[in-house]
């Protein structure tokens, strides 16, 4: 297994160092925060978005397209929104030479963009549950440390869903449907990552509760790849959003939201790369399998012809694949394809055209074997389940070796100098003793394990801090 690069220090150049050179982005945009997307960054971003796009599909949700401008006077209706928000918008003030009477704010996010029209658009229990979403760039005056795809103030692929409900029940069902929604989209990226209830103190400005999706990166710090709130009527009040019940009544709509963003890129680069650079799972890989020639000067066999014939043969088989017949040596053309993480490559030389067979070399394992030219197609197909097996069983590794359960704050000091993680402590769920704890540790509660049942095991257990009975498991990260 070649080393990993583990520790902030080696892992965020590593990370900011691959960006670069395998030609996912381009940070050197004048403005802070806001990076171009290249041609083989933005194929792979645009090919997550299809799993997504398949998700919404299946799940009823309805695509739409809101302006990316809202007015003040519609972002200032809900209270805890605003002041979550406040200082993170970015204000257009003027229009050509002139000032604007109404401010607007460029989208953060678009419930206050979304919900005066929600109002008009749904007035009866027929029209619900009301399932929409968009994948658009949004804008967040993040005052943090910016990362390209991880904490960027230009989020230009911003997955949102918002829906309607007739009651808390039925919004309840969404988020489930939202968990499982997530679940399927990790495994096609053979992402492991937990769910943690936030706490009180720490939820998405205007929700009820929020869930936070989680992954351990390779420097041992949290990244939150996903959310979902549960807003109950608090949105719906502020925007007028009712309904008429079957018996006549008005009811204020219930409420969700799921998000995501280029993040996903960030955990798939970030947890299944290696030293030589990108592993991408097939599933998203631009291109799935690259071909070498690889000809020897004299022999008088033609290893591009043999090379495109297989190539035509996998894309018939509807498989992504490239032949690279640049003019430079094959050690180079390898360096290349593994930096971008191609799952597969084949090489092809004089003795395989006379013996009828391939290398096939996987970016995974970086390991080859020679496969009859009759069995390539099927063999690649098998390969691909190998690696996404192979990757997701990683990934889940990596996780579970980075939760660590312990009694004591000394205890959870010692885990996070040790490797970081998730560090989970038994806790009296009084917010005075969780920030103390936030504060001992200088680390971020992620929250309580959702669904609770997971978590129990407290028999027996006090809070570290105010020795009170333990009635949750808290989890603690330092976090991106
Ligand atoms: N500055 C950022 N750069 C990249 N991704 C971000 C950034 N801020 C948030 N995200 C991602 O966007 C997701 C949704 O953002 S959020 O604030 O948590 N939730 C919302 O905005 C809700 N309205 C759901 S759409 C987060 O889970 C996180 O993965
Ligand atoms: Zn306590």
């Amino acid at each position: 297994m070649v080393e990993r690069k583990r520790w902030s220090e080696a892992f965020s150049d590593w990370f900011n160092e691959v960006i670069e050179t395998a030609g996912i982005l381009d940070k050197r945009y004048p403005v802070k925060g806001m990076n171009v997307w290249l041609p083989y960054g933005l194929k792979i971003m645009r090919n997550i978005e299809k799993f997504i796009r398949e998700e919404m599909e299946r799940t009823g949700h309805q695509e739409v397209l809101f302006p990316a401008l809202i007015p003040e006077t519609e972002f200032r209706k809900e209270a805890e929104h605003i002041a979550g928000f406040e200082g993170e918008v970015f204000w257009v003030t003027h229009a050509g030479l002139d000032p604007l009477d109404v401010r607007l704010i460029l989208r953060p996010t678009s419930e206050t963009a979304m919900y005066s029209m929600f109002s008009l658009w749904i007035r009866s229990h027929a029209d619900l549950p009301f399932k929409v979403y968009q994948i658009v760039n949004v804008y967040r005056y993040e005052t943090k440390h910016t990362r390209p795809l991880i904490r960027v103030r230009e989020i230009s692929h911003f997955f949102e869903a918002h829906t309607a409900h007739r009651d808390f029940e039925d919004a309840e069902r969404q988020i489930r449907e939202d968990l499982e929604i997530f679940d399927r989209l990790m495994r096609k990226l053979a992402i492991a990552y937990i769910i943690s209830k936030r706490p009180e103190w720490d939820k998405f400005p205007g929700a009820f509760y929020s869930l936070g999706a989680e992954v351990v990166m390779p420097d041992g710090r949290t990244l939150q790849i996903g959310t979902m709130h549960n807003y109950k009527q608090n949105f719906a009040r502020a925007y007028n959003i009712l309904y008429e019940t079957e018996t006549g009544d008005h009811e204020y709509v219930h409420q969700t939201t799921f998000g995501m963003s280029e993040r996903l890129l960030a955990a798939v680069i970030a947890i299944h790369g290696d030293d030589r650079g990108m592993v991408l799972p097939p599933t998203i890989a631009p291109i799935q399998v690259v071909i070498v020639p690889i000809p020897k000067k004299d022999a008088e066999v033609d290893v591009y012809a043999y090379a495109r014939e297989i190539a035509e043969e996998l894309k018939v088989a509807g498989i992504r694949v490239h032949v690279d017949e640049r003019d430079i040596r094959p050690g180079r053309k390898f360096y290349d394809w593994e930096l971008k993480g191609v799952p597969l490559r084949i090489e092809v030389g004089p003795r395989d055209v006379e013996g009828k067979t391939v290398v096939i070399a996987r970016r995974d394992t970086l390991t080859k074997e020679t496969v009859k030219r009759a069995r390539v197609v099927d063999r690649v197909r098998e390969l691909f389940d190998e690696i996404m097996e192979n990757l997701h069983a990683r990934a889940r590794e990596w996780l579970e070796s980075h939760i660590k359960r312990v009694e004591t704050l000394e205890e959870a000091k010692e885990a996070f100098e040790d490797r970081r993680g998730v560090v989970e402590i038994p806790w009296c769920g009084e917010e005075e003793c969780g920030l103390r704890m936030e504060e001992v540790l200088d680390a971020k509660m992620l929250g309580t394990p959702y669904p609770e049942e997971e978590a129990l095991r407290l028999e027996g257990k006090r809070c570290p801090v105010c020795g009170g009975e333990a009635k949750f498991v808290a989890r603690f990260a330092r976090t991106y």
